[in-house]
């Protein structure tokens, strides 16, 4: 397949792909960091030292959660830590939330998160035509992206056009609870697959917002070529397929069309089409009613429509990727805090009974997302020279190799955005030298060059582990609901921590446009299941993994009863 594509490195939303080839990297080689006091002053330089002075860590964390990755980063060292040997970039990771709260809020004019390629690929090149210039929100970055999100924001952000979805969704969480006590007695079913059956039930959910429909997820025995069970499977391919196609070496499918590569290609194009389908079939419910409809009681799905129907069903694949294994993920992290806490389960039943009030209900599941984040990390990929507690941080980097029969002691970097021209030294014996880029377009020129590359730097805001310290939530690993309720006055105010320390749904303009449908989704069947059912817990503690995003490993060792 012809490959003409300028590719440039995207965005992906809550999946932090990034997280993922940092944690299969630490898997399989040894990782070079160094520590930041050290580093960041010192940029250029420490990156043209030998490996004789970089200090190894090893293989770290073989279980692969990032979590105790950042945890072991942190102890050895300090708040200031540089990662190198990913395949795309340089990870800089803040622990200190004053100094990623100065970086991300100097990016957010043009908050860069990066993601799949292969996602731009297939939206501005292989299928152009079909998507008219828009590219969705997880795979554009700088005015794609924001025009995109202006469009889309008052229909996905106003608390009261979400709420129209409650009656809905309160169906669909009776159904789903009426599952649960069924699937309950069938023996270990649910504990090997109560993942499987979360996921069912977040997809029928998140559908219901994006394409107008009720998929038919909770049915018994569905079968292979049903939607429902195509779009669960789509979802997991492309995150999957995308993965293996880019981060898995060798990652060469810009050059070469891979069969991993060729299915991702018709995994994006199926989905498309289902959703289509249910976008035509909305667009003729809309046409039938006729559009004499007050603003207020319009669906979300129709202000999209009325956008552009691409608008609408590009927004509907971001929903299914981005809002499915989220929720699935978080309902189960609560239910799992509540089952293993009765004192707060039988105060939020007291609540929910009451009807009084939603505050325990709220509280309950904010503690819950502090403590397990599906995306235990933020990140923002540098645009700007940054100087964070006296260490400087470029654009980016550029590793200039020098060509083996060059005796010249220096070459040239120039900037073709009108920059000055700098000479950098060759150390000698040194045939890879890193350059900080000061503008957008440094280019080191030919004399003694064999080959540029430019590696950009990610900046990481490690929330979730900051979230779990006691030195911003007292008893931080606690499961504590009341933190939330409490007077200023009490030392578990959750107020005293700083603002950017707890951020399950990301940080600034770029966060989670998902953010107020999950919520919804996940209070409505909180409210169902607590009110007719006992959940309690036997067995081991759960357990992270973190694959692209944070999840659970098996078994799911939940018991229901009848609540009384
Ligand atoms: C509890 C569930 C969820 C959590 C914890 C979550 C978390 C996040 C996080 C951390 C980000 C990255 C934000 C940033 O970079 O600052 C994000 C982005 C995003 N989320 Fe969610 N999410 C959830 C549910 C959803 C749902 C239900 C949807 C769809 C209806 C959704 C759609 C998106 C999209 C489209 C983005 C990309 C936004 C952009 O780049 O402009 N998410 N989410």
């Amino acid at each position: 397949m012809a490959r003409t594509a300028k590719v440039q490195l995207w965005s992906c939303p809550v999946w932090n792909i990034y997280m993922h080839s940092l944690l299969q990297v630490v898997r399989s080689v040894k990782l070079t960091i160094q520590q930041g006091l050290d580093t960041c002053r010192r940029y250029g330089a420490v990156y043209g030292v030998t490996a004789r002075r970089r200090q190894t860590l090893g293989t770290v964390n073989p279980a692969g959660n990032f979590f105790d990755m950042v945890f072991v980063f942190h102890k050895k060292f300090g708040p200031i830590v540089r990662v190198e040997g990913l395949p795309r970039s340089t990870l800089l990771i803040l622990y200190e939330p004053e100094h990623f709260e100065q970086v991300y809020k100097a990016e957010e004019t043009n908050p860069l998160r990066p993601g799949f390629d292969t996602s731009e690929y297939y939206r501005g090149v292989l299928r152009k035509a079909r998507f008219g210039g828009y590219y969705g929100l997880t795979s554009a970055q700088g005015p794609k992206w924001r025009d995109f999100r202006t469009k889309v924001n008052p229909a996905l952000l106003k608390p009261k056009l979400v709420k129209l979805y409650a009656p809905a969704l309160g169906e669909i969480a009776e159904e789903m609870v009426d599952r649960l006590t069924k699937l309950s007695g069938k023996g270990d079913y649910l504990q090997n697959n109560f993942d499987l059956e979360m996921t069912k039930w977040s997809l029928e959910s998140v559908a219901l917002v994006g394409l107008g429909a009720r998929l038919g997820c909770l049915e018994d025995d569905l079968k292979e070529d049903h939607p429902a069970r195509q779009l669960m499977q789509c979802a997991k391919d492309i995150l999957d397929l995308s993965f293996k196609t880019e981060l898995l070496p060798p990652a060469i499918w810009k050059y070469i069309a891979t069969p991993n590569f060729k299915k991702l290609m018709n995994t994006y194009d199926l989905q498309w089409d289902i959703s289509k389908i249910y976008i035509d079939q909305a667009q003729n419910k809309i046409k039938e009613r006729g559009h004499d409809v007050p603003e207020e009681d319009k669906s979300i799905i129709e202000k999209l429509i009325a956008i552009d129907e691409r608008v609408a069903i590009l927004m509907a694949n971001e929903m299914l990727m981005a809002g499915i294994d989220t929720v699935a993920f978080s309902i189960t992290g609560i239910l799992y805090h509540l089952a293993t806490n009765q004192g707060a389960q039988d105060k939020l039943r007291e609540e929910i009974r009451t009807g009084e009030s939603r505050r325990y209900l709220r509280a309950c599941m904010k503690e819950a997302l502090r403590i397990w984040a599906v995306v235990p990390s933020n990140l923002r990929r540098t645009s700007k020279e940054h100087v964070v507690d006296g260490y400087r941080v470029p654009i980016g980097l550029i590793r200039a190799t020098r060509h083996p029969t060059s005796t010249a002691s220096t070459f040239a970097v120039h900037s073709s955005t009108g920059g000055p021209r700098v000479d950098a030294a060759w150390s000698t014996n040194i045939r890879v030298v890193y350059y900080e880029m000061r503008v957008g377009s440094d280019a080191p020129t030919a004399r003694g060059v064999r080959g540029a590359s430019v590696r950009t730097i990610d900046v990481i805001a490690p929330n979730e582990y900051l979230s779990r310290m006691d030195k911003y939530f007292p008893r931080g690993s606690e499961f504590v609901p009341e933190r939330w309720l409490v007077e200023k006055t009490d030392p578990l105010y959750h107020g005293n921590t700083h603002p950017m320390v707890y951020a399950p749904f990301g940080i600034g303009v770029r966060s989670c446009i998902g953010r107020r449908i999950a919520e919804l989704e996940i209070e409505v069947f909180l409210t169902k299941l607590i009110d007719k059912q006992k959940v309690t817990w036997f067995g081991p503690p759960l357990k992270i993994v973190s694959k692209i995003i944070n999840s659970f490993d098996k078994p799911y060792n939940f018991k229901f009863e009848n609540a009384l």
